[in-house]
């Protein structure tokens, strides 16, 4: 039997939840799940089929058809497959995160992947980050983390990640991405961005990545480690 606790991180976009998330994961011999992935794959699901984005109806029927799965490789990065396919990088492309925000407010939507969510979570042993894994998908998760950062912050790293593989993308734009995302996702009906009223809330606005997952490794261990 495993015996593993879950851990739930939850957070706006770009605060480093996924870069985080993956490396306490790594760290604990723990499964790492990347849920917006999943909302991803949904919506690319429907700009593929051409589906329109306020027909409610179609999308819920469209997560209730489409086969998601996430596939970890031994380098602790995940494989994201629709369908069989492999759209791992296509789901990161900017067509898909400027609707995600859009599919994911779908009620239906939701109830389909948060029954996957559990479902992936049932063995324990995970560390599984979103919008609302604390409070939705995991309210049993032993440590809750709500990880943040100045909006100006996450999209400065979001850009220099972006010029670091060469792609040149107006910072302005970025940030207002960010914030319109954020606005949709702290406003939808169901299941709202939030912190878990047990939530241990990390502003990494000034911490290093490695700072903030000695913090969060130190919550669950209850073990601190020096620097
Ligand atoms: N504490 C930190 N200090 C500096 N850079 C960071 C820190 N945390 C994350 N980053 C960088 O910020 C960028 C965004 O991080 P990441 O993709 O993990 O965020 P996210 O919350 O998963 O984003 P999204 O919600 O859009 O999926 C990455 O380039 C990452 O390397
Ligand atoms: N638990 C979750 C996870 C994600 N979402 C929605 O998906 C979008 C993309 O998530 P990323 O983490 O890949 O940026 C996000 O903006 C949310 O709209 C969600 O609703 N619940």
């Amino acid at each position: 039997m495993n015996c593993k606790p879950n851990i739930a991180i939850d957070g706006p976009a770009g605060a480093g939840k996924s870069t985080v998330a993956k490396l306490v994961a790594k760290s604990l011999g723990y499964l790492y799940i990347d849920t917006g992935a999943m909302y991803r794959a949904v919506t690319l699901k429907a700009l593929r089929d051409g589906a329109d984005l306020n027909d409610h109806q179609k999308l819920g029927r469209l997560a209730s058809n489409v086969l998601i799965s996430l596939k970890a490789g031994s380098d602790g990065n995940l494989t994201v497959l629709m369908d069989g396919e492999d759209v791992t990088e296509e789901i990161r492309l900017p067509a898909v995160s400027n609707s995600v925000s859009l599919v994911a407010k779908v009620p239906a939507v939701r109830r389909k992947m948060i029954e996957l969510q559990k479902e992936m979570a049932a063995g324990g042993g995970v560390v599984m980050e979103g919008r609302d894994i604390g409070q939705v998908v995991l309210p049993d998760a032993r440590v809750k983390i709500y990880l943040t950062a100045a909006t100006g912050e996450r999209a400065r790293r979001r850009w220099k990640e972006l010029a670091d593989k060469g792609i040149n993308v107006d910072r302005r734009q970025i940030e207002e991405d960010i914030c319109n995302r954020d606005f949709i996702d702290t406003s939808r009906e169901m299941d709202p961005l939030a912190p878990a009223p047990d939530a241990v809330i990390i502003d990494s606005t000034s911490c290093t990545v490695e700072g903030v997952v000695d913090l969060i490794v130190a919550r669950i261990t209850g073990e601190r480690k020096e620097r």
